[in-house]
């Protein structure tokens, strides 16, 4: 059984080391806390991501610190970086004693193992009911993104906020899934749902629409128990008797009809509140990240005009016909890994020790918070070369083909049981978004924004690392 862990994971670790605390930054009692401060005053304009590559570097590729009673340990060698999110050892994500006072502890990303279980796995099913990564989810993408096109043209003549732009359309993709529906960009509960979506740690407090789902177009009166009988509210009745129920319209109808065949008598984890939690998960999990990841990109296509011209002449005429064509596009798919892995969205991984295990030769006690630096595996020389430099041509061949490099593994949408659930349809919803783009515009920046560039760039800390609020100009293609 050992010789199997070894060979998968690497040497056993080294008994004396076992023993040995893992360096790291900070003081007794107060722990991290005055140094980053220290270190924050001393860098205006950095982020803590940036932090970590200077501790990696003094403390080595795993280091620990202390905030309050929790303990953190930051791994950041590519080989450990993929032992953490695969391994069964650290299967939970961040699993802290006040995210438990605050409830947030249903749904998928933050839930308890047991339920994380049922809800991953019915999700994924009704998602891939709804033709959630398949070819049939394309056609709610473009009809998106004509939307998007439009509303872009309507604003030609002025510089646009592109994230604001982007999350409505992203934000509609999941909305269609949801709720059955998209939202107009000028309503103003619209409005009201992306700023929640922002507010990343009150989510399930705020997100108004999935306390009181929509009623189902296909809602009638039923025979039999059904939601509304449950579950007070503006929801209306729910046929459950419809033969089609193999087949739901939406995420939301899905699920209350999974949830009247529950035994109301025991415990089960299809309550109205799971369903909240879920829903929020699908909005803060897929609308930021998808829409952050689109605001780096044409940020950078407006930066790097070649770029943006070998971007175009391979998506111009392609017209709706993007995915069915996608293997082919190499350069696109050159830029898109380059994106992701120069701006990493998600810096860090926040995973969560389920018993005491060890990493790097070093003893993790159960219950640590285990950090999985992407962003030092991206800015890793090793594995790509230059890694401050924007390339996309690093993941061409000397032919000018695509080849994925290994260090992607993982890199932006994690790894293991707990990996994404929604790589497919953001790789998707990017490459129709980005096409819609260069089809219709010239992307520049202002002449305002140009010396902001660098600021711009650095960005903003969050759960999701984002470009600092910026414009930029959208000229409409002359059609020939
Ligand atoms: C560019 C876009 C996206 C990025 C960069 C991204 C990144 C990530 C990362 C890094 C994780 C943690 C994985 C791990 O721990 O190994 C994650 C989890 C998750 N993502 Fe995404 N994501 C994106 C889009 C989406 C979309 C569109 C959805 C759709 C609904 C989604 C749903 C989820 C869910 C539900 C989880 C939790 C999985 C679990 O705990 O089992 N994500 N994502």
């Amino acid at each position: 059984m050992n010789f199997i862990k070894d060979s998968i994971f690497g040497r056993p670790d080294e008994p004396e080391k076992l023993k040995k605390k893992i360096p790291g930054p900070g003081v007794p009692i107060l722990g991290d806390l005055p140094t980053a401060t220290k270190w924050t005053l001393a860098n205006p304009g950095k982020l803590p991501m940036h932090r970590t590559l200077e501790l990696h570097g003094q403390f080595g590729p795993v280091y620990s610190f202390g905030v309050g009673s929790a303990t953190f340990v930051i791994v950041g060698d590519p080989a450990m970086f993929r032992q953490v999110l695969t391994h069964e050892d650290f299967q939970e994500h961040i699993n802290l004693p006040f995210l438990k006072t605050f409830g947030a502890r249903k749904g998928i990303f933050m839930a308890d193992y047991e339920r994380w279980k049922v809800h991953r796995r019915f999700s994924h099913r009704i998602l891939r009911d709804l033709g959630f990564g398949k070819i049939q989810m394309q056609d709610n993408i473009l009809r998106e993104a004509t939307h998007l096109v439009d509303d872009l043209r309507s604003r030609c003549s002025e510089p646009v906020e592109t994230r604001a732009a982007m999350s409505c359309a992203v934000s509609n993709v999941i909305n269609q899934l949801v709720f059955g529906k998209r939202f107009d960009y000028s309503e103003p509960e619209f409005a009201r749902q992306l700023d929640s979506a922002r507010m990343v740690t009150n989510i399930s407090l705020t997100l108004v629409p999935c306390r009181a789902p929509p009623a189902s177009p296909r809602a009638t009166p039923s025979s039999r128990p059904s939601a509304s009988a449950r579950s007070p509210g503006t929801r209306r009745s729910l046929d459950f008797n419809n033969n089609e129920a193999d087949q739901p319209e939406d995420f939301i109808t899905a699920f209350l009809r999974e949830q009247v065949h529950q035994d109301p008598d025991s415990e089960h984890y299809f309550t109205d509140d799971d369903l909240c939690d879920i829903v929020a998960d699908f909005f803060v999990a897929g609308t930021d990240t998808t829409a952050v990841a689109l605001t780096w990109a044409a940020l950078l296509l407006a930066k790097h005009q070649d770029v943006q011209d070998k971007v175009r002449a391979e998506l111009f005429y392609l017209g709706d016909t993007i995915l069915e064509k996608q293997a082919g596009l190499h350069y696109t798919r050159a830029f898109w890994d380059e994106v992701l892995r120069f701006c990493m969205l998600v810096p860090l991984n926040m995973r969560h020790s389920v018993r005491e295990t060890s990493v790097g030769g070093y003893r993790i006690p159960a219950d640590t918070v285990v950090g999985a630096n992407a962003y030092a595996v991206s800015r890793n020389a090793e594995l790509f070369p230059e890694p401050e430099t924007f390339r996309p041509a690093r993941f061409l061949d000397a032919e000018g083909c695509y080849c994925r490099s290994p260090g992607m593994d993982g890199l932006v949408f994690g790894a293991g049981k707990r990996g994404c659930m929604g790589e497919s349809l953001a790789r998707m919803e990017m490459l129709v978004f980005l096409a819609s783009l260069v089809q219709n515009f010239q992307l520049e920046l202002p002449e305002k924004e140009r010396p902001r560039f660098s600021e711009i760039f650095i960005g903003e800390d969050g759960a999701v690392h984002q470009p600092k609020q910026h414009r930029i100009l959208f000229t409409e293609l002359p059609r020939d």
